[in-house]
């Protein structure tokens, strides 16, 4: 293999990758599904092998799913394959979205914070986002998390190349509103199905609101005298007052900790709701891990982090929520920044590049017969793949990831211990939920 950034029209005698047949102008516009897409996605990577070619209105879609070439791909291409696409509808927005789709420039900085903010954080503890904000938040209806939970799916929605809604979204979004299709924005609202520019108007002001409303609460605190230390507190305190440029370091700093509130909170959240569906579907490894957990501390405390290291079942439970049933089984898309050469195949700049997340974590090969099944067990076998995927690929993969994952294990090992869970009981008998009742969207 090699890669070249020749001009398109110099690659003759290379194909497109193979994929389901292309209609003319709407190409495979029809083919993504409204519901659970990812079967679909697991379908075409058994048909199709690891590359799936797509296209839809001219815009190119590829869909990869095999863990050797998420590597050639995602870790060995990474200048290639790490971009962000461009949402049309959120298109105008501030450098949030600029973050998102090009890390390059003034980004090293953004980055920098990003890192410093994620890694050195090893769990959030009772004080929910004290550490970004030093916001304390309240246990009912706090207005912060309620923020975070009414807008996260519908950005993420926008973010997603089928016609997808989310959770949280319940009018669902033509795939016109989602991918980079440079001439949809053109179309006057008043066309039958344009009605996507008056969603990107409501969608900015919510995004806007999330950046902007912890933030500012931020300042005011620090204004008062009264703020607690945090991470944008801190930020904001390195800022030199004579620097030409205060407005614009402000700004990135709001944006920042906006987009780590926004990643954070929807898919830790919907990672918990994963494992209350499995306990329930699966009460026999909710009593193993229960037996665990008695066995090692009894009756008298309550875990902590500290036990992790005696509770290998626990710590395979963890892993089998992200692999089971991943929160974004669509991942999060890349954009593919220059013309590229995978094999035989020519794939063209602007590409949206899609991990099968699904796929992958649900490999025969990787984690056995039984891949379908909630099965901690099989994390039991020291050999076998950690489910990184589930957090994405190559240099984008989430830099939160150590902090979800600690924050999962304290959540499952509290709840576990203190409770059962058990169905809920109707006048018709018990009621359980269907593994097939995942919503369909980019956090699911
Ligand atoms: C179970 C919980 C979580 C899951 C499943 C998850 C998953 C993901 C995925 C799939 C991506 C996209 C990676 C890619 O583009 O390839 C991502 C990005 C990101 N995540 Fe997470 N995440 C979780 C929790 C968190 C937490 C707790 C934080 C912060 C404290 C966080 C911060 C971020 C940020 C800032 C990005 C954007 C990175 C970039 O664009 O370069 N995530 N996450």
């Amino acid at each position: 293999m090699y890669r070249s950034n020749k001009p398109t029209l110099l690659l003759i005698g290379y194909k497109l990758p193979p994929g389901p047949l292309r209609r003319l102008i709407v190409g495979n516009m029809f083919d993504i599904p409204l519901q659970k897409e990812w079967k679909t996605y697991d379908k075409w990577a058994k048909t199709y092998g690891e590359l799936t070619y797509l296209n839809i209105f001219g815009t190119s879609i590829l869909v990869v799913s095999s863990y050797k070439m998420v590597s050639e791909l995602f870790e060995q291409r990474w200048t290639l394959y790490s971009g962000r696409f461009k949402s049309t509808m959120l298109s105008d927005l501030t450098l949030l979205f600029h973050l998102h789709r090009n890390p390059e420039g003034f980004i090293a900085h953004s980055r920098h914070v990003i890192g410093a903010m994620v890694m050195e954080i090893q769990y959030i503890g009772d004080d929910g986002f004290k550490i970004i904000y030093g916001i304390k938040t309240s246990l009912n209806k706090d207005p912060y998390i309620e923020l975070a939970e009414k807008n996260t799916g519908k950005i993420y929605a926008s973010h997603c190349t089928g016609r997808a809604t989310s959770g949280f979204y319940t009018n669902p979004i033509n795939v016109l509103d989602l991918v980079d299709l440079p001439l949809v924005k053109y179309i006057p609202s008043w066309v039958p199905g344009a009605g996507f520019q008056k969603k990107a108007k409501t969608l900015r002001e919510e995004i806007n609101a999330m950046t902007t409303i912890p933030f500012t609460a931020v300042k005011a605190a620090i204004k008062a005298g009264n703020a607690s230390p945090s991470i944008v507190g801190n930020a904001l305190g390195e800022i030199n007052p004579e620097n030409l440029h205060v407005a614009e370091e402000e700004r990135i700093i709001r944006d920042i900790a906006g987009s780590v509130y926004m990643a954070a909170i929807d898919t830790t959240e919907s990672a918990v709701q994963i494992f209350f569906i499995a306990m329930l579907l699966y009460p026999d490894v909710q009593r193993k891990a229960q037996a665990e957990l008695d066995n090692f501390l009894g009756e008298d405390k309550l875990p902590s982090f500290d036990d992790r290291k005696h509770l290998p079942y626990i710590g395979a439970l963890c892993k089998e929520v992200l692999r089971w049933h991943p929160v974004t089984p669509v991942a999060v898309p890349h954009m593919l920044k220059e013309d590229d050469i995978i094999g035989e195949y020519f794939v063209p700049k602007g590409t949206i590049v899609i991990g099968n997340t699904w796929s992958l974590l649900h490999s025969k090969s990787a984690y056995g017969d039984d891949a379908d099944e909630f099965n901690p067990d099989r994390f039991m076998n020291p050999q076998t793949k950690y489910p990184d995927s589930a957090f994405g690929f190559g240099r984008r993969i989430c830099p939160g990831r150590h902090m979800a994952d600690s924050i999962l294990f304290i959540l499952i090992t509290n709840v576990l211990y203190a409770f059962n869970i058990v169905p809920y009981k109707t006048s018709t008998g018990i009621e359980l939920p269907s593994p097939d009742a995942f919503v369909p969207g980019l956090i699911s």
